[in-house]
């Protein structure tokens, strides 16, 4: 049985990048907003919109702190960026929806994203992948790490130069293994699930321009940003 051990740089790009999540989370808690009132389809989709859009400029933020990153061709900065955008955005709300909350809450957080204006047949996948997330328990370091190696993904559409994105990954990925193990010793096939989940919400990604199009109610309205980064 190998002994896994984390060496003091891994603990070190662990930290820079687990630090870095944590600073650059949304101002505004989207969860308590969808507790407190139950909204119109049209003030949902404002509210997802809205949501969105600031939550892309953390991601810049974010991505700015991975090790390495700044050090890529500029335009496959851009590529990365546009092509992990949707699956962050999934991520952090699995996060969101799988985070610890009162008793009856996360039940009430369903219902009102039930009924928000999402058409019937994405409800069921979106929220499979949710509780798929939410079983993981995931420590924050592993969440930060997650989301580092969805953006570090080669490949994106437009990415030139795969082999520069994909040292950076499987640097990441081997401190995701080794912290998997370290976390979850009795599970040697952790890893393995946690990186089946990113298969689950690439197709889940693929889904949301027609979760966008079918959102219950006319003349869907965009921020520039989001045109960019939604391919509507
Ligand atoms: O605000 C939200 N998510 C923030 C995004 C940025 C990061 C923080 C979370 C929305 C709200 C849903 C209800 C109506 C208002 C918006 N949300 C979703 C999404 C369902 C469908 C989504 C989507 C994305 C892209 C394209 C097509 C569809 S996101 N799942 C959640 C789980 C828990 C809390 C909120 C959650």
């Amino acid at each position: 049985k190998e002994k896994v051990e984390i060496t003091k740089e891994q603990q070190a790009l662990m930290k820079i990048i687990t630090d870095a999540y944590n600073r650059h989370q949304i101002p505004q808690d989207v969860a308590k907003k969808l507790l407190q009132d139950q909204y119109s389809a049209e003030e949902n989709f404002l509210l997802l919109t809205e949501m969105a859009t600031s939550q892309v400029q953390v991601l810049v933020e974010f991505t700015k702190n991975i090790p390495g990153f700044l050090s890529l061709d500029r335009e496959d900065q851009i590529a990365l960026l546009k092509g992990s955008a949707v699956e962050a955005m999934f991520l952090r709300s699995a996060q969101v929806f799988s985070r610890k909350m009162p008793s009856g809450h996360t039940e009430v957080l369903e219902e009102r994203i039930r009924k928000s204006g999402i058409s019937e047949e994405f409800i069921t996948p979106m929220f499979n992948f949710y509780k798929s997330i939410g079983e993981l328990h995931m420590v924050q370091e592993e969440q930060a790490l997650l989301t580092t190696v969805t953006i570090l993904t080669p490949d994106r559409p437009y990415v030139k130069d795969q082999q520069a994105v994909e040292r950076l990954q499987e640097t990441m990925l081997d401190v995701l293994r080794k912290l998997c193990v370290l976390q979850h010793p009795q599970e040697p096939q952790y890893f393995a699930r946690l990186l089946g989940r990113l298969t689950e919400l690439r197709t889940l990604s693929h889904y949301h321009t027609e979760m966008l199009a079918s959102w219950r109610m006319n003349d869907h309205k965009f921020t520039p940003l989001l045109c960019e980064i939604w391919d509507v």
